[in-house]
């Protein structure tokens, strides 16, 4: 496919979304979060890729508790699945690629028990006075570098001065492929900490010939810059030059912080914004587990959602720590003023 035709198609899926979804998209909440509610213990180097070995069936009630609050796209749990990761378990390369690609088939299946179910909440979306089924995409998601280390590194983007263009592409180049022929609607590069880490990202899309959107998510401790120090402005025109990405935003991030952020990503590029905060809460890489104090209550997560939307945002959801309650509750605010 021509690149002409990759931005073409990618955007249009975008934006035909988007408006089958009334001009606003809900995002799911923690995955992981959510994993952990339900007894898994995440304490590993491949935090919540664990539970594709150990509990997919885990992995695709948690997809379908995001799905019944009203998520019009599911994350699959590829966050932290690597080969290398699977690999140092003692998988094989073979066994580490299907696992990454059962990580979007669960993700599928979930979608399909969900539709099939038939529930009224699933037959809202009505076109031309037809009732249709909720769009649902399904999107692969790709952590950054720094979640692969398992120490906490996509919060701070400081990879060192070993870690070149090079060592990301590499890193990143064969899951992305292997995600790319699973069936997935949307590549979802998440917790992108520093722009070196774009660039590596923008630059296989392009390579690869990529023909499925994408999009990038970048995540900060100040509100002003990304987590390393660069500039979210300067982060946000790389993935605008990007023809494959469709939608850049922030994730991970505490609700504070995301409406000067989109106010930046706006002056940058034209692109959807998608947000998906955290609940404010500290992560102790450590002991793998978050610090209660810091983080906010639903209704106050959700007072900001109009905020976002009005400085530009357009897909909303939650990172770690928000759970189905939060999902429902956006699309409840989101639905009082369409
Ligand atoms: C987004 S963080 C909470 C994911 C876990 C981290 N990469 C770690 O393994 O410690
Ligand atoms: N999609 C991942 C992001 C972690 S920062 C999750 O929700 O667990
Ligand atoms: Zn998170």
């Amino acid at each position: 496919m021509e690149l002409g035709n990759v931005e073409n198609s990618s955007t249009t899926l975008m934006t035909d979304f988007l408006k089958k979804c009334g001009g606003y998209a809900v995002v799911d909440g923690g995955l992981a979060t959510e994993l952990e509610r339900h007894g898994a213990d995440l304490n590993d180097p491949l935090w919540s890729a664990k539970c594709l070995i150990s509990s997919p069936h885990l992995v695709r009630r948690v997809h379908l508790d995001y799905l019944d609050a009203g998520a019009n796209i599911i994350l699959s749990a590829s966050y932290q699945a690597t080969i290398q990761g699977f690999v140092a378990k003692g998988l094989s390369v073979e066994e580490a690629e299907s696992l990454l690609r059962r990580s979007v088939e669960i993700a599928c299946e979930a979608r399909e028990i969900y539709y099939d179910k038939s529930t009224k909440g699933s037959w809202d979306y009505i076109e031309s006075g037809n009732i249709s089924r909720r769009p649902v995409l399904v999107a692969a998601s790709i952590g950054s570098y720094g979640a692969y280390l398992a120490d906490g590194s996509e919060y701070s983007g400081k990879y060192g001065d070993a870690v070149s263009l090079e060592t990301l592409k590499d890193f990143h180049r064969r899951r992305l492929q292997v995600l790319l022929k699973s069936g997935a609607d949307l590549i979802a590069f998440e917790t992108i900490p520093n722009k070196l880490e774009a660039k590596a990202c923008a630059e296989l899309l392009e390579e690869e010939g990529i023909n499925i959107p994408a999009w990038f998510s970048f995540n900060s401790k100040d509100g002003i810059n990304v987590v390393s120090g660069d500039s979210i402005l300067e982060c946000a025109s790389l993935a605008d030059s990007c023809k494959q990405v469709v939608a850049v935003g922030i994730n991970c991030t505490p609700p504070r912080f995301i409406h000067g952020l989109v106010l930046s990503i706006r002056k940058a590029t034209s692109k959807p914004i998608v947000i998906y905060p955290n609940s404010g809460e500290t992560f102790n890489a450590e002991l793998k587990q978050w610090t209660k104090s810091s983080g906010v209550v639903d209704e106050d997560f959700v007072s900001y959602i109009n905020k976002w939307r009005e400085a530009g945002a357009s897909l909303f959801g939650g990172c770690c720590r928000t759970t189905p309650n939060t999902i429902r509750a956006i699309g409840s605010v989101l639905s009082k003023n369409p």
